[in-house]
């Protein structure tokens, strides 16, 4: 007999991306992202992470104090690690799959790479100034963007 409890696909992508964001070493935000394609292929996954060759263990991880010694200037975002490492040509026509909406810096890249549509787990940052620009930018260049609407759907992994 056929399992009806599998998962649908926003929540198989929605779901890869947030086990992403559990690879990321913020202890105040996790972001994870997964890029697919229009035949619901993964094209790429990336979390929050200092860049490559900068030891986590050697940066800072702080939110506030002098800006050099926060994690603001340094730290490269979840979506932009998955459009950076995505090495195989065009990312045109791809949806993003984000446990936070993105940011304006990355909002420009997702809509410069030709991806089409975001879905979003969390806003928790809606008010910010970034945020507000980030949603102007993906209204004019026609990105569309929508809530992912989980289904309180629990799924355990024993690691
Ligand atoms: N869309 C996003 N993708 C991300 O990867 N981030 C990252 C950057 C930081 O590591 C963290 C935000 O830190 P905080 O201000 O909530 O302590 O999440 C943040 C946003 C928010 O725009
Ligand atoms: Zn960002």
């Amino acid at each position: 007999m056929k399992r009806t409890d599998y998962l649908s696909w926003d929540q198989y992508f929605m779901g890869v991306a947030l086990l992403s964001a559990q690879r990321s070493k913020d202890d105040h935000t996790q972001v994870g992202a997964c890029l697919v394609n229009d035949q619901n292929k993964i094209l790429s996954v990336g979390y929050n992470g200092m860049p490559t060759g900068c030891h986590d263990d050697d940066m800072p991880w702080e939110r506030e104090g002098e800006p050099l010694d926060t994690k603001y200037f340094y730290v490269c975002h979840a979506e932009l690690n998955a459009i950076l490492n995505y090495g195989g040509g065009s990312l045109y026509g791809a949806r993003v799959y984000v446990t936070l909406f993105p940011c304006n810096e990355c909002a420009k890249a997702i809509i410069q790479s030709g991806m089409k549509e975001v879905i979003y787990m969390q806003d928790k940052y809606a008010d910010d100034d970034m945020t507000v620009a980030s949603k102007r930018m993906f209204d004019m260049a026609g990105v569309k963007y929508r809530k992912f609407e989980p289904k309180d759907q629990t799924i355990e992994l024993h690691l």
